[in-house]
Parts: structure tokens; sequence; C-alpha cells
């Protein structure tokens, strides 16, 4: 087993490790307590994902008097993020995690907006995630009209039905299945593991990733809109599914998904965005919401609104 330790200090604007995995932006970590979005942080537990074979175990321990637990939902800034993994896993954790981003200027270059400013200011040290394209794009294409405890329920049972099982520390752990896994999966199976209308979405999309005919990270290279434009040749994803996939697994800081809780804060707060269409909508709202990291703004607005804290 590899194990590292990364201190939160070191990280600029803080750590939120229950924030970042549980907010709803990634279906791809599990804890290992088992309680994960039950909307309380978990000190002692572990979170895992398992990337190209690779096991990655993380947990944010230590606050600044010297309990291991101390400092953990309270304060971003403090204590240690510990990994295990089977590799020498600390470039993929920053990866994943986006340790590297500067935190405390993306939230101090952001518009002075008393919605945003309460939302940053409530969930420091929340981060963005990278997760793999692929298994981004399925959990997306499962998250229409659910619950986020229920999307990642749902996205848990397909790796654990059709993903790889990988022994580690005496566990055995469940890999995001390939799509050629889930393109082998049968609309009627994947109706009965619960993902109703969305079962011959999720085949017929791991079927065009499977045969080649289109891949999500062909996405990265092209400009923002032609690439929400290019994930929408897969069945199920929207606008809104493809703006989920690009923030969170393509590295497009600027879109901004326009979700039911960003739509209400589009009426309350921000009327003169409302342009009609969500292609226009969503032009004016990154605007208003700083541009190049208006996605980072979505996030915490969406946590903030969805959770009320
Ligand atoms: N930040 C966001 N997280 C999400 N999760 C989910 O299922 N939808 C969203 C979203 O629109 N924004």
């Amino acid at each position: 087993m590899e194990t590292g330790t990364i201190p939160v200090d070191e990280l600029e604007g803080g750590l939120d490790l229950y924030r970042t995995l549980e907010s709803g932006q990634s279906y791809l970590w599990r804890r290992s307590d088992g309680e994960m979005y039950g909307g309380s942080p978990a000190p002692e537990a572990w979170y895992y994902t398992v990337v190209d074979g690779e096991v990655i175990r993380v947990r944010r321990r230590g606050g600044p008097d010297g309990d291991p637990t101390a400092g953990v939902a309270a304060d971003a800034t403090t204590g240690r993020l510990e990994w295990e993994s089977t590799t020498d896993a600390e470039p993929l954790v920053r990866r994943l995690l986006r340790l590297d981003d500067d935190l405390e200027a993306i939230v101090d270059a952001a518009p002075d907006d008393p919605l945003l400013r309460e939302a940053y200011e409530a969930h420091r040290g929340m981060r963005l995630v990278d997760d793999p394209a692929f298994g981004c794009l399925i959990s997306f294409i499962c998250s229409t009209q659910m619950r986020v405890s229920r999307i990642h329920a749902m996205v848990s049972t397909l790796a654990a039905e059709y993903g790889d099982a990988i022994a580690f520390d005496g566990e055995t752990y469940h890999a995001f299945p390939t799509p050629a896994q889930l393109a082998a999966a049968t609309e009627s199976e994947l109706r009965d593991l619960g993902l109703g209308y969305r079962a011959p979405y999720v085949v017929r999309t791991a079927e065009l990733v499977a045969d080649g005919e289109a891949h999500p990270e062909e996405a990265r290279d092209l400009e923002y809109e032609a690439a929400r434009e290019y994930l929408t040749r897969f069945v199920g994803v929207g606008d809104k599914v493809a703006d989920c996939v690009l923030l969170f697994s393509l590295g497009f800081d600027e879109a901004v998904p326009l979700d039911t809780w960003l739509k209400s804060a589009v009426e309350e707060y921000y009327p003169d965005c409302d342009r009609g269409s969500y292609a226009a909508t969503s032009r004016a709202i990154r605007e208003q919401l700083g541009g190049e990291y208006a996605g980072y703004a979505q996030t915490y607005i969406f946590h903030h609104l969805r959770t009320g804290e």
C-alpha cells in the first residue's frame, strides 16, 4: 500500500473534503461508513474511488490543537489530507480534487454579488472535482429528475454490477464500468436496477463510446459552446447535463449548468439574465457570475440553495 499526506494549509483557499465530495458534483466517490449524502460530515471516514484500475482513499484529519478530528467540519484551512492507494497517488489525488487550484484567488476575483458572496463564505474550502469523463457523463445522464442521494445510489449500483472488482487492503472495490461493460448491459437489466427511463439512454450512450463513434473527451479541445453542442450527441444529454460534464470532468470552468436551483436564483436574484432560451440565459448568467470561473460560482450557489446551509 502506498500512503501520503498533504498539509491543508499548503492549499490556497483550503479544503472542505466533505462539501467537495458530497455537494452533488461527483457521484464517483463513496464513503467508507456508507452514509454519504446523509447531511453530515464523518471525520474518521475515508472517501474512495477507482481510477484507471487504481483504488484511491482520502480523508481529512487533524485540527490545530492536536485532536485528529478537530477542524474537519468547521475549518477548511487546517489539518491534513491523508491518502492511501494501490499506487503513488499524490498526482492523481491533486488532479481529482483540484488541489492546485488557487481557490482563494478565485473567490477574491468573484463579482461583488450578495448571493455569491454569501455562498462562498458559507462553504469555504469546497473545490470543484475533476472526474473521469465517461463516468461523469453516465452519472449525469442518470441525474435527470433525481435527488443527489438516489443518483449516487444508482451510480454505485452500476459499479457494483458491471465494474471490475479490485482487491485492496482486505476489501473489494468496484471501478466504474468501462463503455464496453455498460454497452453489454440490457435495458431491462438497468430498469430492474432502478434506472427507469434512463436505462436506454445509458446503454445507447455506452454503445456510442464503446463503438468509437464518439467520446466525451473529444469535447475537451473545442470552444465552450461547441463543446456543449458536441456532448448533446450522446443519448439522454441535453444542455444542462452537457454543462455538468464540461464543468466536472473536462475543465470548462466557465460552464454554468442551469438546473432547477440556478433557474430559481435567476428568477429571484438575476431576473435580467432570463433571456428565454438556455443558450442566451446561460451566456448572461455566465457574465453575471464572473465569466472564467462562473462554474465555480454555480457550484457554490447550487449547494447553498439546495442544502439551505
Ligand atoms: N453544482 C452542481 N451539482 C449538480 N449535481 C447535479 O446532479 N446537478 C448539479 C448542478 O446543476 N450543479
